[in-house]
């Protein structure tokens, strides 16, 4: 097994106000392989912030153990590293934010120079390297505008180009397309993926959507009340999610739900045949190959009238969901579900006419 580059375990983070006490993180373990693009989903309030600021130990949590790379960084209830120590491995993960926050009187270049203040390369190699950075980020031609002449996506590139400065191996994104639209998030994202590929960045995407888990994760953890309720590959959370809300997370993505609302409206679907099903079946790999509803027709005359499909390649794999109404004779039907779910694909009837 690869060892991991970010290893928590068992990590606490409780804030005491006053009379209140707020259990932020409740004994969360997340274990991530470098080179990996990690999403951590939940709603507001979840404690995914919380969480991952103690990977640069912005928070220290309550109890628990970390290990980033090599060294173990909190553990016995305390930060283990200390001064020129601490600031090294903290160099070596950068950060950007839903704001961005650029610092507004300097220029995209000197925003990006701001984060090399400490470092031991000279003004020429400074200047060089910030040059280069903006290159990487697509940004070259605006090294001279301040944050107020450039748009949202603009922006976000500037504090990339700034959170890769120092040449981190774990660049932490917590809700970095949350402000932009449509279009430029894709853009974002696209580029995260890339400096993943290229520079074999360890990405961790803080993100209320699913549909970024979707695009560009590799593992997902899903947070509710503090507390970690599933992890796992993005195939198989995608595929086969086993919480409720992780499953409500996944019908924003595929644009099931909506779909759903439609056909219920049909009026194939209201005045649905005697024996006629409406069923939903759902596959992941191979079985997307099977021309399954060919070999119903052929061997038991069931016909499959499709009134949605959506089919996903989810790390190069097809994941698919459908919605079709099944006709035929009710013995002949009774083979069909058979033989479908003998090809290894799920199904679920929604309804049966009546
Ligand atoms: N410094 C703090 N003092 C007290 N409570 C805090 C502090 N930081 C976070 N919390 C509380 O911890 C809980 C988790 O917050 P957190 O910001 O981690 O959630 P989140 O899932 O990242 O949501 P969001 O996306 O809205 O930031 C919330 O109830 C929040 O109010």
């Amino acid at each position: 097994m690869t060892k991991p580059i970010i290893n928590l375990e068992h990590i606490d983070i409780t804030f005491r106000q006053k009379k209140r006490v707020i259990e932020a993180v409740k004994d969360v373990s997340i274990a991530i392989n470098k080179g990996d693009i990690y999403g951590i989903v939940g709603y507001s309030g979840a404690g995914k912030s919380t969480l991952v600021r103690t990977i640069n130990l912005l928070q220290a949590p309550t109890a628990g153990k970390i290990t980033i790379g090599d060294d173990v960084t909190f553990a016995d209830g305390k930060v283990q590293l200390k001064g020129a120590a601490l600031r090294q491995k903290r160099q070596k993960i950068g950060m950007i934010f839903q704001h961005f926050n650029l610092m507004a009187q300097k220029t995209a270049r000197q925003n990006v120079a701001f984060a090399l203040r400490h470092s031991k390369l000279s003004k020429e190699e400074k200047d060089q390297k910030v040059a280069e950075l903006l290159e990487l980020v697509g940004l070259a031609d605006r090294a001279e505008n301040y944050p107020s002449q450039l748009s949202g996506g603009q922006k976000q590139r500037v504090a990339i180009a700034r959170a890769l400065a120092n040449d981190p191996e774990i660049l932490i994104s917590d809700e970095s397309t949350s402000a932009l639209d449509p279009k430029t998030t894709k853009q974002i994202l696209a580029l995260l993926q890339e400096l993943n590929q290229k520079l074999g960045l360890t990405v961790v995407m803080i993100t209320h959507e699913m549909q970024i888990v979707k695009d560009i994760c590799h593992r997902v953890a899903v947070m509710q009340n503090g507390h970690l309720i599933e992890e796992g590959s993005v195939l198989d959370i995608f595929s086969n999610p086993k919480e409720p809300l992780t499953q409500e997370f996944i019908k924003t993505a595929t644009g099931i739900e909506d779909a759903l609302v439609k056909i219920e409206k049909q009026a194939i679907v209201q005045n649905l045949p005697k024996d006629d099903l409406l069923v939903q079946l759902k596959y992941a790999g191979t079985s997307t190959d099977e021309p399954i509803l060919n070999q119903i027709y052929k061997q038991f005359e069931v016909t499959a009238n499709i009134l949605y499909g959506n089919i996903e390649i989810l790390d190069d794999t097809p994941v698919g969901e459908m919605i079709v109404v099944l006709s035929g004779e009710a013995f002949a039907l009774a083979g069909a579900q058979e033989a479908i779910l003998a090809a290894g694909i799920e199904l679920t009837v929604l309804k049966r006419g009546a």
